[in-house]
């Protein structure tokens, strides 16, 4: 099975278009304010519409209101829905039984014991995006975690590994980790949310190239 692909923090054409013709297998419109990465409903509705059928939309949110995560989900209609925030397995168990959108839920990886209590959201979340710990923002901020925590780990849910990944460090992350997918945002930028189409294409080609060695 290829590595799954997600380019995160898209928030115009070129960069949707990029990714799409990189490989990504999935594309993240990011609806937190205070990130640079931020894009208004509107353009992420845009964006979703610009989106080929083959690349999956991810929406991202950090502890949104039910009414706002129900109205996003109502104009953008995403494949996937990601929570970055503090957003609880009960919650995110309400929501499953009101949506047929993926769900997933990401959480900053301090120690083996954030793994361990990964455990909680069997149920709740579909896949589990395993990132660097929350700094001032909660994601997006182009720090790793220690990868050495995840061998130990018995995963129950299906995961994907983020933080600090870019062109030069994802085949050594995927030697290390055999994380079925990546996730970059700043490791694909010049300056923060300004992605950079020369990264996007050098990133996905490296996955590619660790899918065939
Ligand atoms: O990217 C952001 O600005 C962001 C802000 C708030 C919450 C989540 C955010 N990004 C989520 C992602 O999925 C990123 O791709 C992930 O955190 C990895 O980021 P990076 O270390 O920059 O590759």
């Amino acid at each position: 099975m290829p590595t799954q692909i997600k380019i995160c923090g898209l928030k115009d054409e070129a960069g949707v278009d990029a990714a799409s013709r990189a490989g990504a297998t999935h594309i993240g419109l990011n609806l937190y304010e205070k990130s640079p990465r931020y894009v208004p409903l509107e353009q992420a509705a845009a964006l979703r519409m610009r989106t080929p059928e083959q690349v999956k939309v991810v929406l991202l949110l950090v502890n949104a209101e039910p009414g706002y995560t129900a109205k996003a989900l109502e104009i953008v209609k995403p494949d996937v829905v990601q929570f970055h925030g503090t957003e609880t397995p009960e919650w995110l168990r309400v929501l499953k039984g009101a949506t047929s959108v993926e769900i997933w839920k990401a959480l900053g990886v301090k120690d083996a014991e954030t793994l361990k209590n990964s455990a909680r959201f069997v149920g709740a979340a579909d896949l589990l995006l395993f990132d660097a710990p929350a700094q001032a923002l909660p994601g997006g901020t182009g720090m790793r975690f220690d990868w050495s925590l995840l061998a130990e780990h018995r995963h129950e849910l299906a995961w994907g590994l983020a933080g600090g990944l870019t062109p030069a460090n994802v085949a050594e992350a995927l030697r290390q980790t055999r994380a079925p997918m990546v996730d970059t945002s700043s490791g694909v930028e010049s300056a923060p949310g300004i992605k950079d189409m020369d990264k996007i294409a050098q990133f996905c080609k490296a996955v590619r190239d660790h899918d065939h060695s």
